[in-house]
């Protein structure tokens, strides 16, 4: 492909992503793998090439840009060189018109910018687009650092127990290691929630949203082998995928339970005021990852922030019922804005005076209002909010 092919191509495919944020649809990774699958001519450095405009694009705009025409006219003011490649040619975008609309704005959405937490200042914003580094979670019982070091060198022992920092790119999903679980794939902002919810030793343990399960792994490996651990959630192909993994990690002590959105209740009947310890790490806008998905910027909106805000106060709540006296909430969203963290806290804790805040103690994170923050900027993780809640 010419360098111009390139840039249509990176254009069409800019107009696909910003269709399907706008509605809920496939991920900018999958509409890439598809749209390759369908030109077979295109080489691997074409690709590359491709997928690296189309990614430069999205980082730079906060705001769903109009059209990949727009958004390829809005970077032209940081990469001026592109400007040549609008050169018209055959497999080439037209040229350049005297009034081309552009995509303009900075990298946080302009609706946005009013509703992160306090300390999450203009350094710590910027970050938030940063690179991801590459985590790993070590089992202790059954690998040791040494281990570790004969296969990866590099490997970077971070503050946090059993958590390990590999230098970008390394190839950790098909290792041996990986393979037979002796290491998981964990960003260190979620091991530190995990470590949240170590303190005590609870002898039975709901993770209402466990997806396939990353923390509720974290969590087996770090409890007694004798704790019963629920993990609950309403999407049957992520919780399925925990099953694999636990096995993989010979982990026997966790139960998946499937739940029927809205009928909650139902399932989890049998553990109403029971559990020592229930994790609700509720569905967020996702703002605290944007290193990784930055294309979710594109898809949040008002009205869809505040169906997850409703959602997020209703598993709070829902979580909280399943706790008994003496037992543990612990609340997290990988988000940093306060309307899913620290005012969803806030209001719990005014609503419901038989509950109090704890102060847990951890290498990382900084507190604020009843809860943590952490994030990239000063934590080198994705960004959180958290909070421990006991029961009176
Ligand atoms: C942030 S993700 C959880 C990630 C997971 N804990 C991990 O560490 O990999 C939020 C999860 O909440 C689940 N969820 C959404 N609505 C729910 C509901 N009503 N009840 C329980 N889980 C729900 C989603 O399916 C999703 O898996």
């Amino acid at each position: 492909m010419t360098p111009s092919a390139r840039l249509q191509a990176a254009i069409e495919l800019l107009d696909e992503i910003i269709i399907a944020a706008r509605d809920d649809g496939a991920s900018a990774d999958n509409i890439i793998k598809q749209f390759f699958k369908a030109r077979r001519y295109a080489g691997s450095k074409d690709r590359r090439a491709v997928r690296e405009l189309v990614y430069q694009a999205i980082r730079r705009f906060g705001d769903r840009p109009a059209s990949g025409r727009s958004a390829m006219v809005g970077l032209l003011e940081d990469q001026p060189e592109l400007a040549e490649l609008f050169d018209g040619s055959g497999y080439g975008p037209a040229k350049l018109g005297e009034d081309e609309p552009m995509a303009e704005g900075g990298a946080i959405p302009h609706w946005l910018s009013e509703k992160f937490a306090e300390p999450i200042v203009a350094e710590e914003r910027e970050a938030l687009l940063g690179r991801a580094a590459l985590d790993i979670r070590m089992v202790p019982a059954k690998v040791d650092l040494r281990t570790l070091r004969s296969q990866w060198p590099d490997v970077e022992e971070l503050p946090l127990k059993n958590a390990y920092r590999l230098p970008a790119g390394t190839r950790v999903e098909n290792s041996s290691l990986h393979n037979s679980g002796q290491i998981e794939i964990q960003d260190l902002g979620s091991q530190t929630i995990v470590a949240a919810c170590t303190g005590h030793e609870p002898k039975l343990v709901l993770d209402l949203c466990a997806g396939a399960g990353g923390k509720t792994l974290g969590l087996a490996s770090e409890l007694s082998a004798k704790t019963r651990i629920i993990a609950a959630d309403t999407d049957k192909r992520r919780l399925g995928r925990l099953a694999p993994r636990q096995q993989r990690a010979g982990i026997e002590n966790i139960e998946p339970l499937l739940l029927d959105p809205g009928k909650e209740d139902e399932a989890l009947a049998p553990f109403v005021g029971r559990c020592d310890l229930v994790l609700v790490d509720a569905p967020c806008s996702g703002t605290g990852t944007w290193r990784r998905n930055p294309e979710l910027r594109w898809r949040m909106t008002p009205d869809r922030l505040e169906r997850t805000v409703n959602l997020q106060t209703r598993l709070f709540e829902l979580g909280s019922r399943m706790v008994a006296p003496g037992g543990r909430l612990i609340y997290a969203v990988c988000s940093l804005l306060d309307a899913e963290g620290a005012a969803q806290t806030g209001s719990f804790l005014g609503k419901y005076p038989d509950w109090q805040h704890i102060e847990v103690d951890l290498p990382l994170g900084r507190p604020y209002r009843k809860g943590k923050l952490l994030s990239p900027y000063q934590d080198g993780t994705d960004g959180f909010y958290f909070t421990c809640l006991e029961k009176l």
